[in-house]
């Protein structure tokens, strides 16, 4: 079964192209639909697009796009990639463009589920977990762009589909293969069109695995990605990727989620920190200045260059410019300056923030990735395709990585 990924962000694309390579696949993740690259070598493809938090018809228009792509490929299975924190709105776009996925591939319905034990993303009676608390009342609740005060997946996904969302329940999948094709067939005959299913540990995700794996389609997170690897039967040949390990280096973070700050805060110990005004980043301000102080340091050792606020703070400047005018500018912003970086030598690159990533990627023209070693759970090195010169990079999402993250990931690039 070869296997492919439509992702809604490129840092969610990467974390689910290391599970992939760690599980042995020869795994590239392109940005966009692939046409000028050749990816004949690949075992799996994660077709990465910036589409998490755009109006649901654009981001249904990519992935159907490259879903076509994909199949005209030769590509068994598709799974569109979501965040293992479910990240989205009333208005999608998990469930427009599960539902349309599952259309064009003309199945009964799709199994969902964000669940990744690994990095303790857990679903139980279709409540989602992050570490130890409800989703409701991790961090996520104060995420700038989707905060997340639902922690039951069926009503959140129910808001999103007009078809009935039912629930795979953790004790169906602990008895087996055969009860989890029942309850499936049971849920399809009651007008079910979206499955969310538990799961707590890695062994759920290998029955899912093998459930999603027998439908075109899915709808996951890297945990149900692992899931499918291992039931693709592939793998065995992946080798990680050599980056450029020469050349300065540069952190550049717009995640302001709560291990983000902490990261930040813990970076200052060991190399130099810029924080950014994200008032004058709105107003399109502050990245000369910033690109001045960066260059006089690079070549004494790393920078890092923050815009990230607190939640409160966060929703000041949001109130002041509005969510969406506020977002787009600052990352315009620290794209111009992630360019400015590359431009004054920079070729060892780390982005924290999945919005953040996306906009500096593709300010670079990056058109792909090769996989590297893993630097934390979710967080592989990156090799750039289609970039002169090669770049090493990381694209952290906003809640993944240890506190020395940073300083860890310079080690590795
Ligand atoms: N000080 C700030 N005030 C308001 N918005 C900010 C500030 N700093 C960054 N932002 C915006 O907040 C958003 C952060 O989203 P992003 O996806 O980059 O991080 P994240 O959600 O933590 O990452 P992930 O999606 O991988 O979990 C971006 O749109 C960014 O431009
Ligand atoms: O599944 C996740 O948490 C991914 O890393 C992601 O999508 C972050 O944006």
């Amino acid at each position: 079964m070869r296997i492919a990924a439509i992702a809604d962000d490129y840092t969610g694309a990467s974390d689910l192209a290391n599970t992939w390579a760690k599980n042995g696949l020869v795994t590239i993740q392109t940005i966009g639909i692939p046409e000028g690259l050749d990816v004949s070598g690949a075992d799996a493809l994660v077709v990465s697009f910036k589409i998490r938090s755009v109006p649901a018809a654009e981001a249904v228009a990519a992935a159907i796009r490259a879903w076509d792509w994909l199949t005209a490929r030769g590509f068994d299975h598709v799974m569109y990639k979501v965040c293992s924190t479910f990240d989205s709105t009333d208005e999608g776009n998990i469930g427009p463009v599960t539902d349309a996925l599952r259309a064009r591939a003309g199945a009964a319905l799709t199994l969902v589920t964000p669940a990744f034990p690994e990095t303790k993303r857990t679903l139980y009676k279709g409540h989602l977990f992050v570490e130890d608390v409800l989703l409701s009342e991790s961090p996520l609740r104060n995420h700038p762009l989707n905060p997340m005060h639902d922690p039951n997946l069926v009503r959140v996904l129910g808001r999103q589909t007009p078809d009935p969302v039912g629930l795979l329940d953790l004790a169906t999948i602990r008895a087996g293969d055969a009860a989890v094709a029942a309850r499936l067939d049971a849920l399809a005959g009651e007008g079910v069109r979206s499955v969310i299913a538990d799961a707590v540990a890695e062994s759920d995700l290998d029955v899912l695995g093998r459930a999603a794996g027998a439908m075109p389609v899915s709808t996951g997170a890297s945990g149900l990605g692992l899931g499918l690897a291992r039931a693709s039967g592939l793998g065995g040949g992946a080798v990680p990727a050599s980056a450029p390990t020469t050349g300065p280096s540069a952190i550049v973070v717009g995640s302001c989620s709560a291990r983000s700050l902490e990261q930040v805060a813990a970076a200052e110990a060991v190399m130099p920190v810029l924080r950014l005004d994200p008032d004058r980043l709105v107003a399109g301000e502050a990245i000369a200045e910033a690109l001045d102080w960066a260059r006089e340091r690079i070549k004494a050792g790393p920078v890092l260059v923050a815009a990230s606020g607190e939640p409160d703070a966060v929703r000041a400047v949001q109130a002041r410019h509005g969510r969406e005018a506020a977002s787009a500018a600052i990352e315009a912003g620290l794209a111009s300056l992630a360019e400015g970086l590359v431009a004054a030598g920079v070729t060892r690159l780390v982005v924290a923030g999945g919005e953040t990533s996306g906009a500096v990627v593709d300010r670079l023209g990056i058109a792909g990735f090769r996989l590297g070693p893993e630097i934390a759970p979710g967080v592989p090195v990156l090799v750039t395709l289609g970039h002169e010169p090669p770049l090493a990079m990381a694209l952290k999402s906003g809640n993944f990585g240890g506190a020395d993250f940073f300083a860890q990931a310079l080690t590795r690039l």
